[in-house]
């Protein structure tokens, strides 16, 4: 597989481009094609997110660049190879996959599970090991506590991390991901999207992903490719640019009452200002840690482990109550990754009825906080530019709730 390797100082590309050309599928026994003609340039490194209305061809488009599903005509080239003669059985040992819920083998552990191409591939198993250990900790889970879990025995968001672990086995230069995210919880699926996009800053692999959520979309997507019946390209752009000028009326109903949603979708966590937060680790003096957390004006500190990721939030009353920093994990904390939207850190206060998020860098590690009252700043400004006029009565009625 041609994979070129480019560093500029903002993104490393180990992806490989795709293109679609005239690329036509016709069902038996259909009247008419899933897919009329379809032509389509993804560059590589890109994620390109694919949405439209249930039965415009999205998941028959994927299916074809791996294919699962033959086109029934035109050609198909990752990089400069055409791929449509190939062998599809090698063709998909080197493209990623990941569907719904994670696709995994039941009866197989994690780690059999990611070692399935290689083991195909007829990798040793020392690499193959390593490569676990090294995707498991891509991902976020630890490689000890979970290797040998059977999928039963995770949770829905863990079992859809292993299914990009298992993906990535044998580093395809090109993701395909179906739905990845459908079945699980609001708050799971914010911190799987930030996962994504953490990884796809690290290694830079094209990734194609079809949803039905347009707000997915536009904060997954550098590009967004919008379809109607027959997979017929409405439009095909940067969010922002679907957003500001939608291409025909199709699009402009398709986004339609979203839109003000969606730009809030725009704005990401790493746009606004942090405030600064007072970390301890399990063992230190309580008392060193309030006077520290005193010194700089904070009420409550982060107990982070030794990677720096958060386990608990206490007040410094609660920190004061023992000698030592206990360690207690905190299931419920509130925490949001520079990728995340304004949109996903409200949603997560929410969600954990917590005026604040923790924010972290791409790996976990906490860097700041959030408050709600800078979200809501922000917000309030996006709306009034977003629906001008309704700017006087929205703003005067939030000030006069929150004082
Ligand atoms: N195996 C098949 N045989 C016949 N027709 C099919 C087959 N698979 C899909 N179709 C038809 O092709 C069209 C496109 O289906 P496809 O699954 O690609 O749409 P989609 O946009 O992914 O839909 P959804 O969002 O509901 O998953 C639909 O009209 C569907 O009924």
């Amino acid at each position: 597989m041609t994979a070129t390797t480019t560093s500029t100082t903002e993104r490393t590309v180990t992806g490989a481009s795709i293109r679609l050309d005239g690329v036509v599928k016709q069902y038996r026994g259909q009247d008419k094609p899933a897919v009329k003609k379809l032509d389509l340039e993804i560059d590589a490194g890109d994620i390109v997110a694919f949405v439209g209305p249930s039965g415009c061809g999205k998941t028959t488009t994927l299916k074809m660049i791996n294919r699962l599903i033959e086109p029934s005509e035109g050609r198909i080239f990752i990089g400069d190879r055409d791929v449509t003669g190939e062998d599809a059985d090698k063709l998909r040992q080197s493209i990623g996959y990941v569907i719904q819920s994670g696709g995994l083998f039941p009866h197989w552990s994690v780690g059999k599970n990611i070692g399935a191409i290689p083991r195909v591939l007829g990798w040793d198993s020392k690499r193959i090991d390593e490569r676990t250990e090294y995707l498991l900790d891509l991902v976020g889970l630890d490689a000890r506590t979970f290797r040998d879990r059977l999928p039963k025995d995770m949770s829905g968001g863990q079992q859809q991390r292993v299914g990009v672990a298992r993906a990535l086995a044998a580093d395809p230069p090109v993701l395909l991901m179906d739905e990845p995210f459908g079945a699980v919880d609001p708050i799971t699926r914010v911190r799987l999207q930030d996962k994504l996009i953490a990884i796809q800053h690290e290694l830079g692999k094209t990734i194609v992903i079809v949803t039905h959520d347009f707000e997915e979309a536009t904060k997954l997507g550098d590009k967004v490719l919008i379809l109607s019946e027959g997979g017929h390209v409405e439009q095909y752009a940067a969010p922002a640019e679907i957003l500001a000028n939608p291409a025909t009326p199709f699009v402009e109903e398709f986004v339609g009452s979203g839109a003000t949603l969606a730009h809030l979708t725009l704005s990401r966590v790493k746009d606004v200002d942090h405030d600064p937060v007072v970390t301890a680790r399990v063992g230190d003096s309580s008392q060193e840690v309030i006077a520290r957390a005193k010194a700089r004006g904070a009420t409550w500190i982060v107990v982070v482990d030794a990677d720096g990721q958060a386990r608990a939030w206490p007040s410094l009353d609660e920190v004061g109550t023992k000698d030592r920093v206990s360690d207690y994990v905190d299931s419920r904390l509130p925490v949001v990754a520079p990728s995340s939207t304004l949109n996903d850190a409200l949603d997560t206060m929410l969600a954990a009825s917590q005026g604040g998020v923790l924010v972290t860098d791409g790996r976990g590690a906490v860097t700041g906080a959030l408050t709600i009252s800078t979200v809501m700043a922000v917000i309030r400004g996006q709306l009034s530019e977003a629906r001008p006029d309704d700017t006087t009565s929205y703003s005067t009625h939030t000030e006069g709730s929150a004082s």
